[in-house]
């Protein structure tokens, strides 16, 4: 008999025995699946993480009130260790695992040591990975697909072919997506999409790896699937720390190393086996059957007594670690509650005080130069327990809870095995993985197989122009060369400025407002420069968009007559597609610039100007002196006017008229009502093209920017 329970992938082994009255009994018992280890990966180093008072705050309001979320917690996080960092909601999980993984570095204080050195970001951006809540992953890929662009962007030219396909081989077996390669990524369930989160970040092996509730939105079977995934990792010799919210008990136990948040403030620091028995020795005994980590989330919520000051204060917030096999730090007891009660009649007094004094909150940051042991002070004053560890550890306070904060030695698990990872961490290597033209080739490509996948907008957009263009064409049929039509040949080419500007400018508004999730994860994670991508995307559209043009331009030129002339159809067309590509460019910025709501809705109304001062509905000589400099800065004043000038100017022959007088027969009498017979088609070339470098490194500019607020 042979029972598989496929969503663990584990056989079950069935033992067969009779007992002495001849009944059979069976026994199944779970065989241990067989740990996998990722042997093609290129070697790094294990990492193992120390912090210490480590502050955070935001300011809030609009009297930009100081709010600390993190009152400074210490920690030590090892490598071969799965750690979890557990707490209520709004305890400040996810705001400690930003400042970790240095995805937020600005009103931090406090210091984070890599291997006993100071943080270098840049040198620890390239050891770790961060991968977060929601998967961020391009849904129009095939699992394969996106595996060989994060292995070309990461592994770079170093290795072979080959050697890339056995890495993305290896780690699609190992995490179970072999099966599924040929999968749209969209078509993934939510924990296949986990997988294939971290399997892209697997691709060059960071030592440090970092998840937020990489459980949440999965059954409790992907659950139990996605943390076995993690601890193998990290019993491979990795730093795994991820965030989550209450494990089952069974998923608890698979965890090493637990961290637990209260308020900002660190309640638990060490194995998940010694929970139970060290808040066993603070009087919170876990009832048998109950989840130790509901157990340790209930008392950090209050629900067993006003408990999380005497928890910090035994745990020197964060500065103590409870290690298996090591004794328990030393708590009083009893002097802690004498000294919290004491303290804490003391501080009401000290609190009022400080408060009606109007400038001290409890969210009060910490000043320049200050540490923590200072801004106990005020902490101390909100009925924060941090200095109370502090003062007692040093036996003053009558609670002796020792500090091994500088005890380096560490139990690591048994079974961790750091054979794939070399000991030194590397000093000098590059940024990122690949060159930076590789780079922009790379996501290039990945961009026009989503445009290829994606065929319905580029058949809308075809359709478009090959339809209005015949719409267009019916509509002026012929008039491009009769002396009495000239004021609609004026309105057509107006219209084509219009519509050639919405086209372009519509299509390009949600191009990075859709992308920024992604751009975001790939960007941190160092997959790519801002540069090369931003060159990518806005390169990407362009062929599209000119081939567009074209088609549209030669449809609309030729059945409205305009001069059958190759030069002025070559100046007439390149007018129309400068104004495709800064129409486009005014999208990019747009949508770099601000949201989809706002962006939808201030492209198309910042236009009106533009539009107005175009020299189509009033010309230069009517519109008011100090309303000018508009019409300089008008893109569709150069495009309408290079039109103008491509048909009616350069010596055109006078139109043909069927009437008994066309005011407009001659060209220059066209001219000179526009006010264009000094005009020059060279500068408004030279306009477009200045406007158009001018709006994309503004478009680069404002993305740098979101990109960098939004962390
Ligand atoms: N930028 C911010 N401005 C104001 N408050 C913030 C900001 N970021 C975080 N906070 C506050 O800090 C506290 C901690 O937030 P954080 O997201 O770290 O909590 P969490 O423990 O991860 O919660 P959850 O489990 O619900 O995700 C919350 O009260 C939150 O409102």
């Amino acid at each position: 008999m042979k029972i598989v329970d496929e969503s663990e992938s584990c056989e079950m082994n069935p033992i067969v025995s009779y007992d002495r009255k001849g009944s059979v009994k069976v026994n199944i018992q779970p065989c241990q699946q067989q740990a996998r280890t990722l042997t093609h990966l290129p070697k790094r180093p294990p990492v193992d993480i120390v912090f210490e008072d480590l502050y955070y705050s935001v300011s809030e309001g609009r009297k930009k009130k100081t709010k600390t979320i993190l009152k400074c917690v210490s920690g030590r996080l090892y490598s071969g260790e799965l750690t979890a960092i557990m707490g209520p909601s709004g305890a400040g999980k996810s705001t400690l695992l930003n400042i970790l993984t240095g995805y937020r570095t600005s009103g931090m204080k406090g210091s984070i040591k890599i291997n006993g050195e100071e943080r270098n970001l840049s040198q620890f951006a390239k050891l770790s990975a961060y991968i977060m809540q929601d998967n961020q992953l391009h849904g129009n890929l095939y699992v394969e697909e996106a595996m060989h662009v994060a292995a070309n962007l990461k592994l770079g030219n170093e290795h072979s072919k080959e050697e890339k396909m056995d890495v993305i081989q290896e780690i699609l077996e190992t995490l179970g997506l072999q099966e599924h390669r040929r999968t749209l990524t969209c078509n993934l369930s939510g924990g296949q999409k986990k997988r294939l989160s971290i399997a892209l970040e697997l691709v060059n092996n960071p030592p440090i790896m970092f998840f937020d509730e990489p459980t949440s939105g999965l059954d409790s079977s992907s659950c139990f699937q996605c943390v076995a995934l993690l601890k193998s990792l990290a019993t491979e010799g990795r730093t795994i720390i991820c965030t989550i919210h209450q494990p089952s008990a069974r998923l608890f136990e698979m965890f090493d190393h637990l961290y637990t948040l209260a308020d900002g403030q660190c309640v638990y620091q060490g194995s998940t086996a010694q929970l139970v028995p060290w808040l066993k020795t603070l009087n919170l005994v876990c009832p048998s059957y109950h989840n130790p980590a509901s157990f340790v989330i209930e008392v950090s919520c209050g629900e067993h007594g006003e408990n999380v000051k005497n928890l910090v204060a035994a745990i020197n917030n964060g500065k103590n670690d409870i290690r298996t096999g090591k004794p328990f730090p030393k708590v009083d007891l009893k002097a802690l509650n004498n000294a919290n009660m004491e303290k804490q009649s003391n501080l009401s007094q000290e609190t009022d005080n400080l408060l009606s004094n109007g400038d001290a909150t409890s969210d009060q940051p910490l000043s320049e130069g200050s540490n923590c042991t200072n801004n106990m002070l005020l902490a101390y004053a909100t009925n924060d327990i941090a200095k109370d560890s502090q003062s007692n550890s040093d036996g003053k306070g009558g609670v002796v809870i020792p500090v091994d904060f500088s005890d380096n030695e560490k139990s690591k698990c048994d079974n961790v095995s750091t054979s794939l990872l070399d000991t030194s961490l590397p000093l000098s290597q590059k940024r990122y993985g690949t060159s930076e033209f590789n780079q922009f080739w790379i996501v290039l490509k990945r961009t026009l197989l989503f445009s290829r996948r994606d065929w319905t907008l580029m058949y809308l957009r075809l359709f478009a122009h090959i339809l209005v263009g015949f719409l267009i064409g019916a509509l002026y049929y012929d008039i491009g060369n009769d002396g009495a039509k000239v004021l609609s040949n004026l309105g057509f080419l107006f219209f084509n400025m219009l519509f050639l500007m919405y086209t372009s400018m519509t299509i390009t508004i949600l191009s990075f407002p859709l992308e920024m999730p992604v751009l975001i994860k790939e960007n941190f994670n160092r997959w790519y420069s801002l540069r090369s991508y931003y060159l990518a995307i806005t390169v990407s559209d362009i062929p599209f968009q000119a081939i567009f043009c074209v088609l549209y331009v030669s449809i609309v030129y030729y059945l409205t007559s305009q001069p059958q002339d190759l030069s002025r159809f070559g100046m007439f067309l390149g007018a129309c597609l400068l104004i495709s590509f800064v129409a486009q460019s005014v999208g990019l910025v747009v949508g770099a610039a601000m949201n989809v709501q706002n962006g939808v809705f201030l492209a198309p109304v910042m236009s009106v100007p533009f539009l107005l001062f175009s020299g189509f509905f009033v010309s230069f000589d009517a519109i008011p002196v100090y309303l000018r400099w508009i019409t300089y800065l008008s893109y569709i004043r150069y495009g309408f006017e290079g039109t103008a000038l491509a048909t009616y100017s350069f010596n055109r022959t006078n139109l043909k008229c069927f009437q008994v007088y066309c005011h407009f027969k001659d060209p220059n009498t066209t001219l000179e009502e526009l006010d264009m017979k000094t005009a020059s088609f060279e500068l408004d070339i030279i306009a477009l093209i200045v406007i158009f470098f001018f709006l994309r490194i503004s478009a680069y500019l404002f993305l740098r920017w979101k990109l960098m607020s939004s962390r």
